[in-house]
C-alpha cells in the first residue's frame, strides 16, 4: 500500500485549519489535522518542504516506522511544528489503515471501552452575573460538565470571554491584541464566580477553570485552596508547566484536582507530572501531541498512575482532530473527559462529520476511518487569512503569559 500524493490544504471558514491529505494505490485516503494556531504557515512549510517528498512511496501500513522516521529522522526532536506535522501523517495513516480494515478507528485500537465520551463546554461573561447565566443556558443544553470564564472589572480582555455563547476564537487580528493582566483582582474574583455557581445549580454538574498559564506556583495553590469549596473537576494550567517540579508545590496544598498539557508535544512534557503523580489529567491531544501514535504512548504511561485523559478541544483543533479523539476518547481505558467547543456552521460544512453531540455527551460514528472528511470545494471558498493569537501585559507594561 504505497503512498502516493501527500497534499497540503489549508482553509478558513472562520479561522484558518492546516489538513493533509494522504492518497495510497488503489485509491484510498486518509486525512490528519495540522494547524498550530497563530503558527498556521509554519506547518505548511515543514510539511510541503520537508515531509511530503519524503512519504511518497513508504508502505501506508508502517505508520509506526513513519512515526519514528519523521521523528528521529528530523534530528532536531520535539516542538510544536514538528510534532504537528508527525500528528498529521499519522493521523492520516490511521484513517486509511481502519478505511482499509473497514473499521471505526475505535475497533482498531482495541474496541470501545463505554459507549458514549463525556464532553465539557465553554461558558463565558464578562462578569459572574453574565457568566452564572451562561452555564445555565449549557445545563439547558444538556452538558453535564462546564467550564465556566468570566471577564474581571478593570481587567481588559481577561483570558475566556469570548465573543458569543457558542463560537469563541481567540486568535482574532492579523498581529497579537493586547490585553491586560492582574492576579490580585483574579484571585480575589475568580473564586467568587463558583461561589455564585455551586449557590445557584448545586454540585450535579462537574465545573471545570482554566488559569492559562497566568500564576506563579504558590498563587496557584492559593487559587486551588480558595477554590476547594466548589470542588471542582479540574484547575487547568495553573502555572506554566515547563518547569514540572513546580507543580509539587501546589499538589502540597491543594486537593482541587490539576489539569495540564494542552501545549505538550510529546511524553517528555509530561512524563515527571505523571510519573510522580503531581497531576490528574493530561490534557495533550492528537494534533498537538504526534497523533495517534504519541497520544497512546502518553496516555498508556498516565494509566498506570491513574492519570486520567482530558484532551484539548479548542476550535483551533479542527474537526478532524476532535473526529479523531473521540475514536481515542471511545477506547482509551483511563478516559476522562472531552473538551468541546463547537465549530461553526462554515467549518461544519468544510469538515463533514459523523461525531454528534447527545445530552452531554459525544456520540462516536461507525464508518471506517475516523469518520471526517473534507469537501475541498467549500475549503477553496475560504482563503488563508492571517490571524494571530493575543498577547498579555501587566499594567506596569511588563509581558505576561497569555
Ligand atoms: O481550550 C483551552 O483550554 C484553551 O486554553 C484554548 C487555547 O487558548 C487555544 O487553544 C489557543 O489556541
Ligand atoms: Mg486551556
Amino acid at each position: 500500500m504505497q503512498i502516493k500524493s501527500a497534499r497540503v490544504i489549508v482553509t478558513c471558514p472562520g479561522r484558518n485549519f492546516v489538513t493533509l491529505k494522504i492518497e495510497v494505490e488503489g485509491g484510498l485516503t486518509g486525512i490528519g489535522d495540522a494547524t498550530l494556531n497563530g503558527r498556521e504557515l509554519s506547518v505548511v512549510s515543514y510539511l510541503e518542504d520537508h515531509v511530503c517528498p519524503a512519504l511518497i512511496g513508504k508502505d501506508a501500513r508502517r505508520i509506526e516506522d513513519i512515526w519514528q522516521f519523521l521523528y528521529r529522522g528530523a534530528y532536531w526532536r520535539r516542538g510544536p511544528v514538528t510534532m504537528r506535522a508527525i500528528a498529521a501523517v499519522d493521523v492520516a495513516l490511521w484513517d486509511i489503515k481502519a478505511k482499509a480494515a473497514k473499521m471505526p478507528l475505535y475497533d482498531l485500537l482495541g474496541g470501545k471501552s463505554r459507549d458514549r465520551v463525556m464532553v465539557y463546554g465553554h461558558a463565558n461573561g464578562g462578569d459572574i452575573d453574565e457568566t452564572v447565566d451562561a452555564v445555565g443556558r449549557y445545563i439547558e443544553m444538556g452538558y453535564k460538565a462546564i467550564r465556566a470564564q468570566t471577564g474581571i472589572p478593570g481587567v481588559k480582555g481577561a483570558y475566556g470571554v469570548g465573543r458569543g455563547d457558542l463560537y469563541y476564537e481567540p486568535a482574532d487580528a492579523a498581529l497579537p491584541s493586547e490585553t491586560l493582566w492582574n492576579t490580585t483582582s483574579y484571585l480575589d474574583y475568580a473564586p467568587k464566580l463558583f461561589e455564585a455557581l455551586r449557590d445557584r445549580f448545586g454540585f450535579d454538574h462537574h465545573l471545570l477553570h482554566d488559569v492559562h498559564h497566568r500564576l506563579t506556583p504558590i498563587e496557584a495553590a492559593r487559587l486551588g485552596k480558595s477554590l476547594e469549596p466548589a470542588r471542582l473537576f479540574w484547575m487547568e494550567d495553573c502555572t506554566p508547566a515547563e518547569n514540572q517540579e513546580a507543580f509539587r508545590l501546589v499538589r502540597q496544598h491543594t486537593v482541587t484536582p490539576l489539569a495540564v498539557g494542552e501545549i505538550f508535544n510529546t511524553i517528555w512534557d509530561c512524563k515527571d507530572l505523571i510519573g510522580e503523580q503531581l497531576i490528574d489529567y493530561i490534557r495533550a491531544t492528537i494534533v498537538g501531541a504526534g497523533g495517534v501514535t504519541g497520544l497512546r504512548r502518553i496516555a498508556d504511561y498516565a494509566a498506570i498512575y491513574q492519570v486520567r485523559t482530558g484532551c484539548h478541544g479548542a476550535t483551533d483543533l479542527s474537526p478532524v482532530t476532535l473526529g479523531t479523539a473521540v475514536h481515542f476518547d471511545s477506547w482509551v481505558p483511563n478516559f476522562g473527559i472531552q473538551e468541546y467547543m463547537r465549530h461553526t456552521p462554515e467549518t461544519d460544512a468544510v469538515f463533514p462529520h459523523n461525531y454528534a453531540f447527545e445530552d452531554g455527551y459525544l456520540l462516536v460514528g461507525e464508518t471506517p476511518g475516523h469518520g471526517v472528511d473534507i469537501d475541498e470545494e467549500e475549503a477553496a471558498k475560504y482563503p488563508y487569512k492571517p490571524m494571530q493569537l493575543p498577547v498579555a501585559r501587566l499594567e506596569d507594561g511588563t509581558m505576561w503569559n497569555w
